[in-house]
């Protein structure tokens, strides 16, 4: 299965569940596979035949900056429905990190599966 990924994505968002969370935003940062046969846009050499990884960045940039959810879950459902829906990606292995959270730790977050590899 051939894949096209996004790796180190960060964004800054308002998201948290503590009130000091809701004042400021914080960095998140997207780890991205999109399962997509890369055939046809190595055949035609167009960037028409490719997911063009561009467009799928910025689109999430816009969404999750303009998104104000509570919990990193209901955020990584969010991505994960509209890179689907909107880049006919039939699978993505999603991960979601906040690393400001947990300030002993390097990083926290949850990784997600959608959908099924053609
Ligand atoms: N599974 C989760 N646990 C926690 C979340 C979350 O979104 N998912 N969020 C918080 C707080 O907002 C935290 O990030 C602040 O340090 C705690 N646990």
């Amino acid at each position: 299965m051939d894949k096209v990924y996004i790796r180190g994505l960060e964004v800054q968002t308002v998201i948290g569940i503590y009130d000091w969370e809701r004042k400021a935003p914080q960095k998140l940062v997207i780890d991205l596979e999109m399962a997509w046969s890369i055939a046809e846009a190595a055949a035609s050499d167009n960037i028409e035949a490719a997911l063009n990884y561009k467009s799928v960045s910025q689109r999430i940039i816009a969404h999750v900056e303009a998104s104000r959810c509570l919990l990193i879950e209901t955020l990584a459902e969010q991505i994960a429905t509209l890179v689907r829906n909107e880049f006919s990606v039939p699978w993505l292995q999603l991960e979601l990190s906040k690393p400001g959270a947990v300030g002993e730790a390097q990083s926290v977050g949850v990784k997600i599966e959608r959908g099924e590899a053609v």
